[in-house]
């Protein structure tokens, strides 16, 4: 069935099928119809030969029978597999190379004590490091591995970070100089790496437009791809506000995108005006380009106690532990989106600490034993990630983690699904009940403001968007206290306490200054702690952006 487009999609479908082929950028807010709106542009000129960006597989699949025939519709890898890919298809299916025989090609031969009182660096850790440091340059857009793509250990200082990741890139670079030859390699070879060799010959695809889709969140890798490509009419689609995966290296690129045209879409499909209001509320606090509108036809509620929701989002991996626990205990059949087994691995490698045995768990491979996690959790700093850590395994214990983990069920049989609004992106679910550890932002005494963090705000937006019908916005209810001075502020004839101190009065300065910028990751502590992150083998090592986070 062809669907009537909104006015804000007809000016999307003009501004693509003008004349003067204008750039265009697309800002589209959650549910809005925005692979539906490409579709009606690509429909209205049917015989331009067009390509369409996916971000996996299954989109680029299901793309193919919703556009044109002249489209074709891809990911990245496969677009770069044909011209470079192909060639290196017996590495691609190589064996696996174990850690020890990659630390010996590299030339790792003993430990090496990089970080004080802490444990020193096992070749194969140093190998696997060098691999996670060799992936980030995959994914950037630089010509060569170098120190700022350096992975973090958790209970490193900053200095020492530095000091690993430059001591790690001569051997990135001999790992690198083996991974572009097509046979005789020794390391292993993955799609990443022949995406950047397609990426670093410049490519210029014989097209005559690009849509590029998911804008917000791509790997500085499918950046430089789409810039390359200055020859076709280029498209843009996204939502600023669900930049979400900054922590991991991904860039918003509609942000640097110097476009001829910035359109909006704002007429949300999924939900009806209460959900539409809420989000807004974090719109207002992001100062994003677009409201959402809500859908009439759907009746949606927000509620601050729903009882049973379908699905129950978190902030983070340790809250949504929590909240499996607690299902659990309650006799309910709980999933986990994204399964357990990162939190099993890291139980497994916390008692092993405990028993004063060393762990190769690339999050708590500095310590020699549980004691100085401990320690390093309550004296520095620089690892309050490990924080959240200790109190979850001494709270609860490893067993109770790894038994819980195991009771766990797939989707399909669950009567409860339990998700970080990071794995949440991308979903919907009729009942949404939102967790209670999103955190509160406080008033600083000295200062009177309010440190406001734009990820914390995009990833509330990100969780209240996932409601069709109904929405237990509990969690995320003190909206109420941020969002009254900023509407106050925009509208004037709405404020209550036209005298009280405004405790957003360097909200913009705030927003502006923890915005991520489109620059090559540097090391460093970003996401607040590893629980906090969405999986705890991404949140690994975590790389950071011009202004960590302030909260
Ligand atoms: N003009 C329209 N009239 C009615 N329904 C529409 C219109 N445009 C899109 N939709 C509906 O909105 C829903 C969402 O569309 P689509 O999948 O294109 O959204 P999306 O923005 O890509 O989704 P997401 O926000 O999850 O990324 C679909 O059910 C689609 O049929």
């Amino acid at each position: 069935m062809s669907l009537k487009p909104t006015d804000e999609q007809q000016q999307v479908i003009d501004a693509f099928t003008s004349a003067d082929r204008p750039t265009i950028v697309v800002q589209a807010g959650a549910g809005c119809g925005k692979s539906s709106t490409l579709k009606m542009a690509a429909k209205a000129q049917p015989n331009r030969k067009g390509l369409y960006v996916a971000y996996n597989k299954a989109l680029a699949v299901e793309a193919r029978g919703d556009f044109p025939p002249a489209v074709d519709c891809r990911t990245a890898h496969s677009l770069a597999f044909g011209p470079v890919g192909r060639h290196y298809r017996d590495r691609l299916n190589g064996p696996r190379v174990p850690a020890k025989q990659a630390a010996e090609f590299l030339g790792f031969n003993s430990p090496v004590q990089i970080a004080g009182e802490l444990a020193p660096l096992a070749p194969t850790t140093l190998a696997r490091l060098t691999m996670d440091l060799v992936g980030k340059f995959l994914n950037s857009a630089d010509p060569e591995p170098a120190a700022d793509h350096g992975p973090r250990v958790d209970g490193y200082s900053r200095t020492d970070n530095k000091a690993l990741a430059e001591y790690l890139v001569p051997y990135a670079r001999k790992a690198w100089d083996d991974l572009q030859l097509q046979s005789g390699g020794k390391l292993k070879f993955s799609h990443d790496c022949y995406l950047k060799l397609y990426q670093l010959s410049r490519p210029r695809i014989p097209v005559d437009y690009v849509l590029l889709d998911e804008a917000q969140d791509l790997s500085p890798v499918m950046a430089s791809l789409f810039h390359f490509q200055d020859h076709a009419q280029r498209i843009m689609v996204g939502d600023s506000a669900q930049a979400i995966y900054g922590f991991r290296g991904a860039i918003d690129a509609m942000k640097k995108f110097v476009a001829d045209q910035r359109l909006t879409l704002s007429q949300s499909f999924r939900f009806g005006a209460a959900i539409a209001d809420e989000a807004n509320k974090w719109l207002d606090l992001l100062d994003a380009p677009l409201r959402l509108r809500g859908f009439p036809p759907v009746n949606s509620t927000v509620v601050s106690m729903a009882g049973d929701a379908r699905a129950v989002l978190c902030r983070s991996n340790a809250g949504a532990i929590a909240q499996v626990m607690h299902a659990a205990a309650a006799g309910r059949r709980p999933a986990l989106v994204g399964g357990g087994d990162d939190i099993r691995r890291l139980a497994e490698a916390a008692q092993d600490l405990l028993a004063g045995r060393p762990t190769t768990h690339p999050e708590l491979v500095a310590f020699k034993n549980w004691d100085q996690v401990r320690e390093h959790a309550t004296h520095d700093d620089a690892s309050g990630n490990l924080q959240v850590l200790v109190k979850l395994i001494d709270d609860h214990s490893p067993e109770q983690i790894i038994r819980v983990v195991a009771s766990l069920v797939d989707e399909r049989s669950a009567d409860l699904v339990i998700s970080t609004a990071h794995k949440a992106k991308g979903r919907e679910w009729d009942t949404v009940r939102i967790a209670g550890d999103f955190r509160e932002p406080r008033i600083d005494p000295v200062t009177r403001r309010v440190k406001l963090v734009a990820d914390e705000l995009m990833l509330a937006y990100v969780a209240v968007t996932r409601a069709r019908q109904v929405l237990d916005r509990q969690g995320l209810a003190w909206v109420d206290w941020l969002a009254r001075p900023v509407r106050a502020r925009q509208h004037p004839e709405h404020a209550i306490l036209p005298d009280a101190p405004d405790p957003l009065d360097d909200l913009a300065d705030e927003l502006t200054g923890t915005t991520p910028a489109p620059v090559p990751a540097v090391s460093g502590h970003r996401s607040c702690c590893w629980l906090c992150t969405p999986s705890l083998r991404d949140a690994w090592p975590a790389p950071v952006a011009a202004g960590g986070h302030r909260g």
